[in-house]
């Protein structure tokens, strides 16, 4: 079972991302697109990724804006997969730009 990160762990690894924010309970990233179908893309990619890992971001798609919320739902808390799945997720919006 892996371990929920401490605040100040969740703080520092926030600093290694793009855009993101949170605490132990969660931390997520907004992202504007060219449209919707380069929104849809972006999640298409994303849930490949996800499906990789076994390890799943929560999505909320409205028009060309997507917001991806990371936590392991399993122990109800941020942990290092949750840091690994949103470097994931920064990689894909990078090259989708
Ligand atoms: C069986 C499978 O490993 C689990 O149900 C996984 C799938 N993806 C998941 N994703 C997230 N974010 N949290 C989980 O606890 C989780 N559990």
């Amino acid at each position: 079972m892996a371990d929920v990160l401490t605040a100040e762990a969740v703080e520092q690894e926030l600093g290694g991302l793009d855009g993101w924010s949170g605490d132990p309970t969660g931390i997520s990233r907004s992202v504007e697109l060219a449209g919707f179908p380069a929104a849809i893309a972006v999640v298409d990619r994303v849930a490949e990724t996800a499906e990789q890992l076994d390890h799943h971001p929560d999505i909320d798609i409205r028009w060309r804006t997507v917001t991806f919320r990371c936590v392991t739902h399993s122990v109800g808390g941020v942990t290092r997969r949750d840091v690994d799945l949103a470097r994931r997720i920064d990689e894909i919006i990078r090259s989708a730009r």
